[in-house]
């Protein structure tokens, strides 16, 4: 048996004991994979106002897609699906990507006070004001309240991230379903490792596993009306004035088609 194997792959070293050799986690793998924050570049000298200060977050949104999209290559059981389903997935969870990994980078630096898109790029009450979006940044803030509640943990917010990347599919399904719903299946399993973790195995276990998929759930929700804004946006950004980058206009051209013909699929834990 592949246990067996494994504790017969012991590995001789200098002093002639062997330790047995074990294959690196999923989570420690996750956390290493895990990409550097990045600066939006955003020139705080000038004076806030609404196209600069969408621009800039196109512009983040745009470095941080290109981080993500290696990340994925290197994420374990990504790179086993087929190129079509890997480009597919990416492209109708970007959005729910980011704002999860805002939501966190919030908790983790403001405790869920401000919305902390990048170190140069912090929206106070102020500026999620002047955004236009400020129901938007105020479910964001919402979402980063709730980590602070349950004091989310790093390897819970890790595996959360690769479910989201796994949560919007194709109506008419993927190439290789089967290998997606096994990719699927094992990060369900981790988090349910990382939950356990978490609460030291304790009776909590299955119920901050329910709490966790809610929140999950309640993502999809908010990324819907964020999309909405980023359709309209786009549509108008000339007449808006907010501009967008090349890897932004290619992967929303695209999705648009799709998400307003209603041929995208949300995965949901729990029933609405
Ligand atoms: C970067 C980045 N870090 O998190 C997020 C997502 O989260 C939110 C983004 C804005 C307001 C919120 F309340 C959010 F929660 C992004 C991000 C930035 C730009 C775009 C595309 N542009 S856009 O039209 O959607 C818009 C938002 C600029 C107006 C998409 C994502």
């Amino acid at each position: 048996s592949a246990s067996q194997a494994q504790s017969n792959a012991l590995v001789p070293h200098g002093l002639g004991v062997v330790t047995p050799y074990l294959p690196p986690s999923i989570c420690s793998v996750l956390e290493l994979i895990e990409p550097e924050e990045v600066f939006s570049g955003y020139d705080n000298s000038m004076p806030d106002t609404t196209d600069h200060l969408l621009s800039s977050l196109n512009c983040l949104a745009g470095k941080q897609l290109v981080r993500m999209v290696k990340w994925a290559k290197v994420l374990p059981g990504f790179r086993g699906l087929p190129i079509e389903d890997q480009i597919t997935l990416i492209q109708y969870s970007w959005m729910c990507m980011l704002s999860f990994c805002l939501s966190w980078r919030s908790y983790k630096h403001t405790n869920g006070q401000l919305l902390y898109f990048a170190p140069d790029l912090i929206f106070n009450e102020e500026r999620m004001q002047l955004s236009a979006m400020y129901d938007l940044c105020v479910g964001m803030r919402q979402v980063s309240l709730e980590f602070v509640r349950l004091q989310l943990t790093y390897d819970e917010f890790l595996s959360m991230k690769v479910l989201l990347l796994l949560s919007t599919v194709p109506k008419e399904g993927l190439k290789s379903q089967a290998a997606f719903e096994e990719m699927r299946v094992n990060y369900i399993k981790e988090l349910r490792r990382s939950v356990g973790k978490a609460t030291n195995n304790s009776g909590q276990t299955w119920q901050r596993f329910f709490q966790l998929t809610k929140l999950l759930d309640a993502m999809h929700d908010l990324v819907s009306n964020l999309l909405d804004f980023c359709f309209y946006t786009f549509r108008e950004s000339e007449a808006l004035k907010v501009e967008f980058p090349d890897m932004l206009v290619e992967i929303i051209s695209d999705q648009i088609p799709k998400v307003e013909s209603g041929l995208t699929h949300t995965l949901y834990f729990h029933k609405k």
